[in-house]
């Protein structure tokens, strides 16, 4: 290993060490028939539930924004809007809210929403503040995330993503159950946050005067926020909890796993008790830390503490990612290496430590190629002061920034917009859907542009969800309601009509969870590829769409355990990934069965072809009215060229189809550039299945 290099100090150096206590409340459905045990335990649970409130009071009359409760509820009793900045720690996102269900008080149904940009963030705080309030999760606190709702009929203060506030919109226009909607961690400004405030903007001026809206973050970004909302009131809570010491690197690293695993190790034989929170800027780097801290850990002197690596990222099932709340025991340190996932409104129990490679991941659109790219960049200032605020938030912290002063003062201010770099195709079809006409001149807090939005009105159409008059369909009020992108929402509706539902659900559900197929190491890859291509005989000649059915099918014939997990190392497969595409495919069909009043139980209704029977031809061409604009052309040199621009795309290595040069045409689901243009998830298909669908859509423009 490289020797350490240096860090130089700028930051706050008070030190102290608190003791950690955990509460933990029980968590259980309600039913209606109790027999005595169940009563006596209800009553000790209740009794232990207000118990851990009481001890938790404590803590939260520390908060700097707990000792201004009374101005705040003031302020927000005084104005519509009000727009809330305080630092990170200070209580925003946990006691807010909590005051403002006090003052509910129990008479009131009306309900206090409260967004997160993250399903972690969301689920993290209820869990928190339920045990505050003293109450089950689920009961008056909870959540709601996509995939995943613990809130009932009794529920009045509901964490959920700005996602989930997005769909009951969609159902109830009016957001009739809330008196009061909070969004937290606005300077995110995720497209969906953005939508939110536009759309509760339109809500004041128009059917709900009588809403509170109360905008936090905890960096400034207050007047655009303010000036949006006609000059609301600008709040700051003063204060941060715990110091938190930041230091920088003298030199640039190179690479940067290798950095943050030193970092850690560093920490370990340097500094006191307390966890380490690492961010990285994806689940290839995190999976890479992980291996090499865990084979360190064996060489580690056993007078320091054992290193317990534990990943956190969004492809994680929540079981997984649960773990890194939880305390560890013994003489260990935790040391959870996360995406951006954790790097807002999240507290991690134990974390005194942060190390910030400062990268993340971003996907950008190339509105000229009408295609997605995922790039790592620099964070933003803002990005790296939210990071720094993990640690500090139960005792003084510290952070170490793997980068060097000087390049600290060159990053951007605030992230950039969301909606300025993606295509805003689902954006679009949830204003259609909720029946806004005139989209240029909608209260945008950022308008995409006016290209941007015809280009979606444009892909809308011809994904059948408007009409010419640019008027919502059935099947664009269809596609809004799956939880899906409108491209995969449309290949699925496609599928119900021609009959292969079951087998496309089953590999939409393996797309939506990321990087189910691991990247074996070089030395394995051939053998690796040689076992996927002995269980996918069709995907070999097909694709890889057809492969993930075939993998799917082969993971769900294990009976035992132990052999399924034996298999998915043989094969470099993710067994947490399948697990979480399981899941996933069950709430697709449910959705489906909802929509189309079936039951996918029913053969007769639904064919679930298996891997021996699969109608490739009708599958791949629902995956084609889906993505027509991602298709290529092979060139007699076995290059391929969009069909959209003619620009020059090669099959990534990752393909079945990589050594394949027979493919008169490709169609993709996704497009990465790094050193050159390469297509995902790639699949063959015929030039004539390619006239049929894109003449059936030239057809229909020319109708137009
Ligand atoms: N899950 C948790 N476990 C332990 N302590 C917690 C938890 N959640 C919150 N806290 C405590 O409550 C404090 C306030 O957290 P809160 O999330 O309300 O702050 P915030 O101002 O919203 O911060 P941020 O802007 O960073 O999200 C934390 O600093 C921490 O001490």
């Amino acid at each position: 290993m490289k020797q350490q290099k240096g860090y130089s100090r700028n930051g706050n150096s008070a030190f102290k060490v608190s003791k950690t206590v955990n509460f933990r409340g029980k968590i259980g459905d309600e039913s209606d028939e109790h027999s005595d045990d169940d009563i006596v335990e209800r009553i000790q649970n209740k009794h232990r539930l207000k118990e851990c409130s009481r001890s938790l009071l404590k803590l939260r009359q520390t908060l700097p924004v707990y000792k201004s409760r009374e101005a705040i509820l003031g302020h927000i009793n005084k104005n519509s809007v009000t727009i809330l900045i305080g630092e990170t720690g200070s209580g925003k996102s946990t006691q807010i809210p909590q005051f403002l269900l006090d003052q509910l008080g129990n008479g009131n149904k009306k309900k206090i929403a409260v967004t997160q940009p993250r399903r972690v963030a969301a689920i993290n705080l209820a869990s928190r503040v339920a045990q505050e309030h003293g109450c089950r999760l689920g009961d008056r606190v909870g959540y709601s995330v996509r995939f995943d709702n613990k809130s009932g009929s009794r529920t009045r203060l509901k964490y959920l993503t700005d996602g989930m506030l997005l769909r009951e919109l969609m159902l109830n226009k009016k957001l009739s159950e809330y008196s009061h909607v909070i969004i937290d961690e606005a300077h995110e400004r995720t497209i969906l946050t953005d939508l939110i405030l536009g759309f509760l903007k339109e809500l004041l001026n128009g059917a709900r005067p009588d809403l509170k809206v109360i905008v936090m973050s905890a960096t400034l970004q207050a007047d655009k926020f303010s000036n949006f909302f006609g000059g609301a009131p600008i709040l700051f809570v003063e204060g941060r909890k715990f110091p938190v010491e930041r230091n920088c690197l003298k030199e640039p690293c190179d690479d940067i796993v290798d950095a943050v695993v030193r970092c850690c190790v560093q920490i370990n034989q340097s500094e006191q008790t307390g966890d380490i929170l690492c961010f990285l800027p994806g689940q290839e780097e995190i999976d890479k830390a992980v291996l090499v801290l865990k084979k360190i850990c064996e060489h580690l002197d056993n007078s320091m503490p054992r290193l317990v690596p534990l990943p956190l990222y969004a492809a994680l099932p929540p079981a997984e990612q649960n773990k890194v709340f939880l305390p560890i025991k013994g003489f260990k340190r935790k040391v959870v290496l996360s995406t951006n996932i954790a790097e807002t409104s999240v507290t991690i129990p134990g974390v005194k430590y942060v190390v910030d490679s400062g990268l993340r991941k971003v996907k950008v659109w190339r509105h000229q190629l009408g295609l997605a790219t995922l790039l790592t960049v620099p964070i933003s200032k803002a990005s790296a002061a939210q990071r720094t605020g993990r640690a500090g938030r139960e005792s003084a912290g510290k952070c170490f920034r793997l980068y060097r002063e000087q390049d600290f003062f060159k990053l951007p201010a605030q992230t950039e917009a969301e909606i300025a770099r993606s295509d805003v195709v689902s954006p679009v079809l949830f204003l259609k859907k909720i029946g806004v006409k005139d989209l240029v001149n909608w209260s945008w807090l950022e308008s995409p542009g006016k290209e941007a939005i015809l280009l979606a009105l444009q892909e809308l159409y011809q994904l059948g969800a408007l009409d010419d008059s640019g008027t919502i369909t059935n099947r664009g009020q269809q596609m809004a309601l799956l939880p899906l992108a409108p491209h995969l929402s449309s290949v699925l509706l496609r599928a119900h009509e021609t009959g292969c539902l079951l087998p496309v659900i089953d590999i939409v559900s393996c797309l939506t969870v990321e990087n189910l197929l691991l990247n074996p190491q070089p030395e394995q890859r051939d053998q690796v590829n040689e076992r996927r291509f002995s269980v996918a005989t069709k995907g070999a000649t097909h694709g890889d769409l057809i492969m993930l059915k075939e993998l799917y099918d082969a993971y769900g014939s294990f009976s035992d355990r132990g052999e399924q997990k034996d298999w998915c190392k043989e094969l470099c497969i993710s067994q947490r990934g399948f697990k979480n595409v399981v899941k996933v495919r069950a709430q697709l069909v449910s959705y489906m069965e909802r929509l189309f009043l079936f039951r996918a139980g029913d053969a007769a209704n639904v064919v679930n072809d298996t891997s021996d029977t699969l109608d490739v031809e009708s599958i791949l061409k629902c995956f084609l009215a889906g993505f027509v604009k991602n298709t290529a052309i092979g060139m007699p040199d076995r290059s391929f060229r969009t069909v959209t621009t003619g620009e020059p795309i090669s099959v990534h290595p990752s393909s079945m189809l990589f050594m394949d040069g027979t493919c008169p045409a490709i169609l993709y689901i996704e497009y990465v550039f790094t050193t050159k243009g390469y297509a995902r998830n790639v699949s063959r298909i015929e030039l004539s299945w390619l006239q049929e669908v894109a003449g059936l859509t030239a057809a229909k423009e020319s109708a137009r």
